[in-house]
């Protein structure tokens, strides 16, 4: 089974790199996984997937850290975001929004191809502009009801279904998708137990 590790920065895979002695580099092969650190938001990420990777790879595995649309999931927690959507994907018609799909040109919403463990199912957006405004933190939560946002999620699973390629998504919460409230966010736990679940997940061979 050969697996990459896909996240946005190398800091949110400190302790991973710390763990298995790994090189600090933003791509990097070992015998039973490869780490490819893409950089953040999603042309990084499709660029980065672009050049690395291949139809070699059994398995995609997309980790990081996330906001919470949903205060019932405490910061801190782990979460499998099982369906992605490309919020901003489309065209303004007035006061409606037109998805790709409405305007015919491909699908804006996305799934995760792999099953996993016990973590909570959730389904996601992915975003350029990190939500921060009650008005428009209400409109897209109308538009598409979603738990939790990133910058990166959709472009793994469109990347990963162009090459046919398994995929999962798992993200833990940092903050709460809130009008910007920065010394709120609780990155170091979020990273701290995001670490701990992806070196508990590298080192059983049952993926
Ligand atoms: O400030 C730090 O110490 C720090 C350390 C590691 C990573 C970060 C990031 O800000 C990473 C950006 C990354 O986080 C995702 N993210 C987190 N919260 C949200 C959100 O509310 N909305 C959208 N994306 C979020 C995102 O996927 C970025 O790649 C900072």
């Amino acid at each position: 089974m050969k697996l990459l590790v896909v996240v946005a920065t190398q800091k949110e895979l400190t302790s991973v790199y710390r763990h298995f002695n790994l090189p600090e580099q933003d791509f990097i092969e070992t015998a039973n996984f490869d780490i490819l650190i893409t950089g953040v938001g999603m042309t990084a990420t499709a660029f980065s997937l672009g050049q690395r990777l291949d139809k070699n790879y059994d398995l995609v595995l997309n980790v990081g850290i996330a906001g919470s649309f949903d205060k019932n999931i405490s910061l801190g927690s782990l979460v499998n975001v099982y369906q992605d959507v490309f919020a901003e994907l489309g065209a303004e018609d007035h006061d409606n929004f037109l998805t790709i799909d409405d305007l015919g040109f491909g699908k804006n919403t996305y799934h995760a191809s792999y099953e996993t463990t016990a973590l909570q199912k959730v389904k996601g957006i992915t975003v350029n502009k990190v939500h921060g405004n009650s008005k428009s933190i209400e409109t897209i939560t109308k538009r598409f009801q979603p738990q939790v946002e990133s910058m990166e999620g959709a472009a793994v699973f469109y990347a990963c279904e162009q090459l046919n390629i398994p995929c999962l998504q798992v993200r833990s919460i940092s903050n709460y998708v809130t009008p910007r409230t920065k010394e709120t966010w609780e990155i170091g736990l979020a990273i701290k137990n995001l670490n701990e679940w992806v070196i508990s997940y590298l080192t059983t061979d049952v993926y």
